[in-house]
């Protein structure tokens, strides 16, 4: 995956001089006037790339699906009058051919596309030749691979100015955010493919244009390269997704309120003292390992004694109890529901695969 040819942001047709790199604009192009407007007020705020989704993948049908080809036009307009670099969605080859012969400088991808292999190579197919930047969102589902499939098809036709958006993903409870942000696939994407860029897309993540700055926070201090925010000069008004945008006055705040650190100290002291407290984590990564493995014996001894004795593997209350009490337990030391959740469920399951070994042995 390390030699796949994916140029940095510095060789897309923009100055990246400034980081983060933004893209915004309006979820949808409404009207020749408020494509303007929303362009206008972008420029204003300093933001060289301005989107505006021209094609719309909606839940339901019966809501607005986009004004279609005719917003191309308007799109060219804002090259002409602002300058600014234009992006829209495509979600098949012929947006893909309209967009291009329009002239729209940057395309991307949309979650409910990139989880459809075909539907992808539909796309990688009608951009062969053309090396043009191509933004590829996150599956709806929280599928790495999936993800990884997508960039790899474009990458397999000749594209090389790649990068992926982090939109979130979609889940049936009801969380804080719109959509689950699942921190750590992003992560794991940013290690399988580090020469790919990120954007944040906190307007999907949250939904909700009063979270739209802790969001866009946390995504700088996991040092994402770029946002992707949604901007309307009335966002009341807006025909799709009203909740989430903001006007370009109040992006332009957000990002000035955006505190960027260093990806790296380069200052010896600050490395010196990095540098010890990670190896007080070696240690205790290296210590919880131990205790797990010790946890495990116990477990597989209990294995052994069940199947002896023809007990099940599965003990439901004792689970239940355990879970209750760790909870509790975690809880008071500061850590969230979520974190005990996950880190017994994956003990508990771990345990359940060993005695199963026992039991078929
Ligand atoms: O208590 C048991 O019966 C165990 O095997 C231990 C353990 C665990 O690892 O905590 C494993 C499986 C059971 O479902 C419940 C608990």
């Amino acid at each position: 995956m390390k030699d796949m040819d994916i140029k940095p942001l510095s060789s897309w047709p923009i100055d990246v001089s400034t980081r983060p790199l933004v893209i915004a604009g309006p979820c949808s192009a409404e009207t020749e006037e408020q494509v303007m407007d929303a362009a206008r007020g972008i420029k204003a705020a300093g933001i060289p790339i301005f989107r505006a989704g021209i094609w719309k993948p909606r839940t339901r049908p019966n809501s607005f699906e986009g004004i279609g080809a005719k917003g191309l036009i308007w799109l060219q307009k804002v090259k002409e009058e602002t300058g600014l670099i234009t992006a829209t969605e495509v979600a098949n080859a012929r947006h893909v051919e309209l967009a291009l012969g329009a002239g729209v400088d940057i395309l991307w991808i949309g979650a409910r596309t990139t989880v459809n292999p075909f539907a992808v190579q539909e796309i990688a197919d009608a951009l062969r030749g053309h090396d043009i930047p191509v933004l590829v969102k996150n599956p709806i589902n929280p599928d790495l691979e999936l993800w990884m499939g997508a960039i790899e098809r474009l990458h397999a036709v000749g594209l090389t100015r790649l990068a992926a958006i982090h939109r979130g993903f979609s889940t049936y409870q009801k969380l804080k955010y719109r959509n689950d942000p699942q921190w750590q696939i992003p992560i794991e994407l940013k290690r399988r493919m580090p020469q790919l860029p990120i954007f944040c897309d906190p307007s999907h993540i949250t939904g909700d244009r009063d979270l739209l700055d802790e969001v866009a926070q946390k995504s700088m201090d996991l040092n994402y390269e770029g946002l992707i925010i949604e901007s309307h000069c009335k966002p009341e008004e807006a025909w799709s997704d009203a909740k989430q945008q903001l006007t370009p006055v109040a992006l332009k705040e957000l990002l000035a309120n955006l505190v960027l650190r260093d990806p790296e100290a380069g200052n010896e002291l600050v490395d010196n003292t990095l540098g010890e407290l990670r190896h007080l984590i070696d240690d205790f990564d290296q210590k919880l390992l131990e205790l797990l493995e010790n946890r495990m014996q116990v477990a597989k001894t209990i294995g052994h004694y069940k199947k002896e004795n023809n007990i099940t593997v599965l003990q439901n209350k004792r689970w239940g109890s355990i879970l209750e009490k760790s909870m509790e337990n975690g809880k008071k030391k500061g850590f969230s529901e979520q974190f005990i959740n996950s880190l017994f469920k994956a003990i508990h399951q771990e345990s359940i695969n060993q005695q199963e070994e026992i039991m078929n042995s």
